[in-house]
């Protein structure tokens, strides 16, 4: 499904953060969100998945508004795998994804065979089937980043929404992962970090800086060594290798006075 970000502006304790951003998002691409520490990524997300209403602007998913509807409704469109994870502890695996089956029920629904299935399914393509009747506490990092996946993927979004999906997986798992999204061929907006990574996955990307959408596009219109110097104050130049992959060369930067430069 589209997905239309138009002018959202957010204010938090009195502060404004997002200044009438927009984007979008075509049936099946995968937009990347990046920017500095700071520069209001999360707080993007949360307008989009429901979790914090914008002051202003709109947010519409195959045309309908995500806002003007049921929390529910928006649940069942919209998947999120986020880092202030609040699981407990002590729930299986196969409870945790189970949980992805929720929007899609009436209140004393028994879950069914679809459901059942679903489960089996997302579990099997994020690789966690054998972690199946293991405490979620008990998992790694990157376990239990699969394991969030596996829940999305088991509520059978419209909108997958990523908040930094790679960050506690080894180096093989992170192209792993972003090979499975990729494939899903789900709508996807996912916050990266890793530069690299995210001109890998993307179909284009958006460059947030201090609330602002500075920058657009395919990733090397987006990422140009102006965007990479002047948001991200690194030398740096992305060019496509002749296998087709965008690679960045970064060159290096000295501390400022032995120490790390003050964030701007
Ligand atoms: N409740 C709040 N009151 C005031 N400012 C806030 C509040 N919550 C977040 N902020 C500020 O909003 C800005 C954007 O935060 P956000 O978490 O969206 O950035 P981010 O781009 O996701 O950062 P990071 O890359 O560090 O995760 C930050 O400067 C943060 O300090």
């Amino acid at each position: 499904m589209r997905l239309c970000v138009s002018d959202v502006s957010v204010r938090l304790g009195g502060v404004p953060i997002l200044h009438d951003v927009s984007l979008v998002a075509e049936p099946g691409e995968i937009v990347g969100l990046v920017g500095p520490n700071g520069s209001g990524k999360s707080t993007l997300l949360r307008t989009v998945y429901r979790s914090l209403r914008p002051e202003s602007g709109g947010i519409r998913l195959g045309g309908h508004n995500v806002w003007a509807g049921s929390a529910r409704a928006a649940a069942r469109q919209i998947a999120a795998v986020l880092q202030d994870d609040t699981t407990p502890a002590g729930m299986t695996v196969v409870e945790v994804v189970e949980l992805g089956r929720t929007p899609h029920h009436g209140l004393f629904d028994r879950e069914g065979q679809a459901d059942r299935a679903a489960v089996r399914e997302a579990m099997d393509r994020a690789g966690v089937l054998a972690l199946a009747g293991r405490r979620f506490g008990s998992l790694s990092g990157g376990e239990r980043q699969r394991v969030q996946l596996a829940r999305a993927l088991a509520q059978e979004p419209s909108l997958l929404i990523l908040d930094e999906p790679t960050n506690h997986l080894d180096i093989r798992a992170r192209f792993e992962l972003l090979d499975l999204v990729r494939e899903l061929g789900t709508t996807t907006l996912a916050v990266m970090h890793e530069l690299d990574l995210a001109a890998r996955v993307c179909d284009s990307l958006v460059v947030l800086h201090g609330g602002r959408v500075v920058a657009e596009g395919p990733v090397l219109d987006a990422l140009t060594p102006e965007v990479l110097r002047e948001v991200f104050g690194v030398r740096a130049q992305a060019a496509r290798d002749t296998d087709g992959i965008v690679r960045i060369a970064y060159a290096a930067r000295p501390l400022v006075d032995g120490r790390l430069a003050p964030q701007r």
